[in-house]
């Protein structure tokens, strides 16, 4: 028998369960549908048709309806002799400028187009927006730009400005160009400029985290197609609706945790998925979550989370602040880095309590020793040491506290833990 065998009892189809799967339908969305419509409505009439920005965290179908919709409105345009529609998609992952964005717009429209793309780099912002609007007048009609992702563009949001107020300031005349800005970042929101904020922001519609009915009802058509029939046990879907709407209320965590709880069933040879899966999958996603988290943190991050399991690994935790604080001034030393000021590290500090990296402790002691704070880990030393170990800079050090905890016993027992 090889090592690898096509899987024959559980999945009959999987991609139901990946994320780029398009469902058939759009479930337990019909209010923010509806005014999705009313907004796009105007480019099948032919009038001016408002930007729209769509928010709310991850995972909650801010993408998988704009698809739905844009496929509709393009169906539905071409039955229409007088309508002329296009639209442009562009991810701004990656894209951190107004500049990049607008490369990526006209590359995104030249390579439908088959033709030559231009260079990332090199022109002047307004040289690059002159080569975009005059692709945008080619184009010609209403030209929707879905902008993904827009808050990775932060405060160099010239774009949004410029793009909504090209045809009145003359720059294009044959095109009418509509932004949907998509975005999980609140703040990005109330950080635009005012006078961004007032064009882009023109219908906004939010997208609030989804709770464990209406993930149900997600998950449900997806698990009828991927499993084979009676493969999943009655639990399984609500309980993995239940854990996904306690934590982020993220369809896609959902979906993931449903496809994660098959791979163990099949891994184990199971004939059913059950509860049990469920559960496994849950604490193994939560692990990688965390791992994750910890993997992503910058050199500071790093340098004041080694600080901390530099302390662990001696026992001498909970761990105040400025005893925290002085040794990862050594650590910075020893690493050659710059570092930065108490109250910043305070700040990374309570970024790693949002990830559930780390415990604060607030104490209170009135007047005479004031308030202070105390720290310790609250995921394993080795996972932090993992991570650190895979961190080049971090290595000889991790080695360090690596053995200071082994000495300390403090592994073993730790490792049982995870
Ligand atoms: N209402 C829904 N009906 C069916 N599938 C859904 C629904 N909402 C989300 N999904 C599915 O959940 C996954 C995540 O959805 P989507 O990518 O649209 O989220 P998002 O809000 O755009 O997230 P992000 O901000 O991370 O990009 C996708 O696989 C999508 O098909």
């Amino acid at each position: 028998m090889g090592m690898f065998q096509r899987d024959q009892q559980i999945f009959a189809d999987a991609a139901p369960l990946d994320d780029s799967y398009e469902p058939e339908d759009i479930r337990e969305r019909d209010d923010e549908l509806e005014k999705y419509q009313r907004a796009l409505q105007p480019v099948i009439d032919n009038r001016p048709t408002s930007n729209i920005f769509l928010y709310g965290k991850t995972g909650t179908g801010k993408t998988v309806a704009t698809k739905f919709m844009l496929s509709h409105l393009e169906a539905d345009a071409a039955t229409y002799d007088d309508v002329d529609l296009s639209t442009v998609w562009v991810s701004c992952e990656n894209l951190s400028s107004s500049y990049q964005v607008a490369v990526a717009l006209v590359n995104e429209i030249r390579e439908s187009q088959n033709k030559e793309k231009i260079s990332t780099t090199g022109y002047s912002q307004q040289r690059v927006f002159d080569i975009l609007y005059d692709e945008l007048d080619a184009l010609g009609g209403t030209v929707i730009l879905v902008l993904d992702e827009i808050d990775n563009i932060g405060h160099s949001d010239d774009i949004l400005y410029g793009l909504p107020r090209a045809r009145s300031n003359g720059y294009v005349d044959e095109v009418r160009p509509v932004i949907i800005g998509i975005s999980n970042d609140f703040k990005f929101r109330e950080n635009l400029s005012p006078k961004v904020k007032d064009t882009l922001a023109e219908k906004e519609i939010l997208f609030p985290p989804y709770d464990a009915n209406q993930l149900r009802s997600i998950l449900k058509p997806r698990a009828e197609k991927s499993f084979h029939d009676g493969v999943l046990a009655d639990e399984v879907v609500p309980l993995c609706s239940a854990f996904a709407a306690q934590d982020t209320g993220s369809a896609r965590q959902a979906i993931r945790l449903l496809r994660e709880a098959g791979e163990l069933a099949q891994a184990n040879d199971c004939e059913s998925v059950s509860e049990d899966e469920v559960r496994d999958a849950q604490e193994e996603l939560e692990k990688n979550q965390l791992y994750e988290g910890m993997q992503e943190l910058t050199t500071q991050g790093h340098a004041v989370l080694c600080a901390l399991a530099y302390h662990q690994s001696l026992e001498e935790v909970p761990i105040r602040s400025s005893d925290l604080y002085e040794r990862y001034t050594k650590i910075c030393e020893r690493l050659d880095a710059d570092s930065v000021s108490e109250r910043r590290v305070r700040d990374h500090l309570s970024d790693m309590n949002m990830l559930g990296l780390i415990s604060v402790y607030e104490h209170n002691e009135g007047l005479s020793a004031g308030r202070y704070h105390e720290y310790e880990l609250d995921v394993p030393l080795t996972a932090v040491l993992d991570v650190l170990l895979s961190t080049n800079r971090f290595k000889d050090l991790a080695d360090i506290i690596e053995s200071t905890a082994d000495d300390n016993n403090l592994l073993q027992s730790d490792l049982s833990d995870y």
